[in-house]
């Protein structure tokens, strides 16, 4: 099996972030529509077939309290954090995607994942999955959320888009709200100005979400063990705190 980073390069034909060959949004996002149409599998590609390690560990540790809060997870694909976050104890946990088909798989992912859980249907209630576009999503309530999941969404999107992104955050996020950026692919020896994944690293991180009206609690590497396989040393943990 080749590593990750092959796999995840062969994702989508991958683009060059040059300003002659920029695409617009919309032709951009349509690797997007492609790929889960043409039936991405649990497993292939940049889906894991399980929730983030390092989710679950700062949710069962209680490093991350979400009892009775709402949180939100952009770019769900099947949404196994969407569905982590409302097991353990969200109010709402909405996952977004911008392909029906991904949504569609999102929501076939969910029954799966609580078959046989004792709160299966009280779980499963609290878990909204929509197709819907990050950067002009609001709750239908019109209320902001307390907590943001950000795991390979950022590195999915045209560097062009990530000023939109942090502002995306702003925008979602109540103030005193957190945001936890799992910051992946952190690997130097990529080209940066090729993806998706774009390969990002914590500075960018910095650069963007103080300006946009966040203060930095902790940006740290993952250990091994709390990454997906093939990611180790390649992930960091940054929360964030909406000011
Ligand atoms: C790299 S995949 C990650 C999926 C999921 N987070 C996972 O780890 O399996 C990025 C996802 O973001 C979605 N996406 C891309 N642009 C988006 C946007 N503007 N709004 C919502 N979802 C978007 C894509 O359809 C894709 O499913």
């Amino acid at each position: 099996m080749g590593s990750e980073v092959q796999q995840e390069q062969q994702l989508a034909a991958p683009v060059a972030a040059s300003a002659a060959e920029h695409p617009s949004w919309s032709d951009y996002n349509q690797r997007w529509f492609d790929i889960w149409h043409d039936g991405l599998q649990k497993g292939q590609q940049f889906d894991k077939g399980a929730p983030s390690p390092q989710l679950m560990q700062l949710l069962s540790s209680g490093q991350l309290q979400v009892q009775g809060r709402r949180a939100l997870v952009p770019g769900c694909g099947r949404g196994y954090d969407v569905v982590a976050f409302a097991a353990a104890g969200a109010a709402l946990s909405v996952g977004l995607d911008i392909c029906t088909d991904a949504i569609a798989a999102a929501n076939q992912q969910r029954d799966e994942q609580l078959t046989g859980h004792p709160d299966g249907a009280k779980v499963s209630a609290a878990t909204e999955l929509a197709v819907a576009d990050f950067f002009s999503y609001c709750h239908s309530s019109g209320q902001l959320f307390d907590v943001g999941y950000d795991y390979t969404f950022l590195c999915a999107l045209h560097p062009d888009m990530r000023t939109s992104w942090a502002a995306g955050w702003a925008r979602l996020l109540q103030p005193g709200g957190e945001l936890l950026t799992m910051v992946y692919p952190v690997d130097s020896s990529r080209d940066a100005n090729t993806g998706p994944p774009w390969p990002v690293t914590p500075e960018l991180y910095k650069q963007l979400l103080p300006p946009a009206g966040f203060e930095l609690v902790s940006l740290e590497p993952i250990p091994a063990g709390l990454s997906h396989e093939g990611r180790q040393g390649r992930e960091w943990l940054g929360r964030w705190r909406r000011q």
